[in-house]
């Protein structure tokens, strides 16, 4: 017996769902969109999601520090769409899950023009929160949904759509911990933040791009998720990105010096990007808002990284030390209790595993093959 929802019990069963519903248009599609899709984690997360033939991906991106030949495998396929947008400007698409990744990650690359980058992290979150609200980041039918709907398909397949959870994942950074003097960060740590310092148009902008998350949840009920992001590392970084794993790699393959900056037993811990992603996909689809920090509790000095990279990649390589920049955080590792309870999230793939990956998609990239 099945209820007409308005608590009359009908004998009647429910009416066959239309023959088109097998049809392309009626498929249950998932329409997710990646902001900063362009650039090295968004298009593995991209990679991940086009796996799942349910889902239709839009990426929205820049190209300041992303490239279209991130995503050169996807261009042009049916469930996929790339549009060269700034998240400073509002953007009126109809979505059902926003990853919200658009922001330059790179020091250097964040601190060339750091108006520019806080106001991504502020209005381009604003934004994105903007585009939540109107597509109904909520436990409601999103336009999409009441679309599907006003064609009058009462089938399963619409009960389905009315299930599909609207929201938002912001990816945030261990930076919001600053210069950390909890260690390692869990999340309840608020942080040791300079505010006016090279790094603040980063790390705050991160930390208001965390509050206007919650204010949205909290003032309108938006579905949120915020991931607080470790140093990640893995193949398609760009080669001449800055950060540490990248300069390091491209310098062993370039027979040049290894440049650790001073003092060198500054620490960080290196997550995989694959694992990454992972945890990225399993807190967007559980229960959990966060933040919740994704990350490798593996936890290495820079000399230490720059000994693992010689003995893997190039042996005959100096390591010299440098001056360090402004606010470098002098220690960092992930307290990753929170995501292992609440998603089920360990990262599987160790420094000295995922080295060697990253190696050979550079090597490929420069076109210097390893010596015999
Ligand atoms: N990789 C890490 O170690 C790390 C650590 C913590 C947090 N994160 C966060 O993860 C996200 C992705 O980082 P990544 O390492 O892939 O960096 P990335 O620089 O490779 O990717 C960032 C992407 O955002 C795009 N972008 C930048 N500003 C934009 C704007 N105003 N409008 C539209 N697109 C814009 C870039 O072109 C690029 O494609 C960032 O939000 C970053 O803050 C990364
Ligand atoms: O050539 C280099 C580059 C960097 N380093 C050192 O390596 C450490 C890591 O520096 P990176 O530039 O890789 O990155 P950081 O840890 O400072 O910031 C990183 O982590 C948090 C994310 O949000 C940021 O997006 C990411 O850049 C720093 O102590 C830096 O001084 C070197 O020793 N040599």
């Amino acid at each position: 017996m099945a209820s007409n929802g308005n608590n009359h019990v009908s004998t009647k069963p429910p009416p066959e769902p239309s023959p088109l519903r097998k049809a392309k248009f009626f498929q249950a599609n998932m329409r997710i969109l990646v902001t900063g899709g362009a650039g090295f984690i968004g298009s593995h997360l991209v990679d991940k999601l086009m796996e799942n033939e349910k889902n239709e991906v839009i990426v929205a991106d820049n190209y300041f520090t992303g490239s279209k030949d991130n995503l050169k495998k996807w261009i042009g396929h049916p469930r996929f769409e790339l549009i060269r947008h700034d998240v400073t400007e509002p953007l009126l698409i109809e979505v059902d899950q926003i990853y919200h990744l658009a922001c330059p990650a790179s020091p250097i690359f964040y601190k060339y023009n750091p108006v520019k980058t806080i106001k991504t992290n502020v209005i381009g979150t604003l934004n994105m929160l903007g585009l939540a609200k109107r597509t109904g980041a909520r436990s409601e039918p999103s336009s999409l949904c009441t679309y599907y709907l006003v064609l009058g398909n009462v089938g399963p397949l619409s009960h389905h759509l009315f299930l599909v959870q609207n929201r938002i994942l912001l990816t945030s950074t261990s930076e919001v911990y600053g210069d950390p003097l909890v260690h390692p960060q869990d999340e309840t740590y608020w942080g040791n933040v300079n505010p006016i310092g090279v790094r603040s148009c980063y790390d705050e902008g991160k930390r208001v791009a965390e509050t206007l998350m919650f204010d949205y949840h909290r003032q309108h009920g938006i579905e949120i998720r915020i991931a607080r992001i470790f140093n990640t590392y893995g193949p398609r970084m760009n080669i001449d990105d800055g950060r540490v794993v990248s300069n390091f790699i491209a310098q062993a393959i370039r027979d040049e010096p290894l440049t650790v900056q001073l003092p060198g037993t500054q620490t960080r811990s290196f997550c995989y990007v694959s694992d990454m992603v992972n945890g990225l996909m399993r807190l967007m689809d559980g229960e959990n808002t966060g933040p919740i920090n994704i990350g490798n509790p593996g936890e290495f000095t820079m000399l230490e990284l720059a000994e693992n990279v010689k003995e893997l990649i190039n042996p005959e390589v100096k390591i010299i030390t440098v001056e360090n920049t402004p606010d470098d955080p002098r220690q960092r590792k992930p307290d990753i209790t929170k995501a292992k309870e609440l998603l089920g999230w360990e990262p599987k793939v160790k420094l000295r595993d995922g080295l060697p990956l990253m190696e050979e998609d550079f090597r490929d990239r420069l076109g210097i093959s390893r010596k015999k």
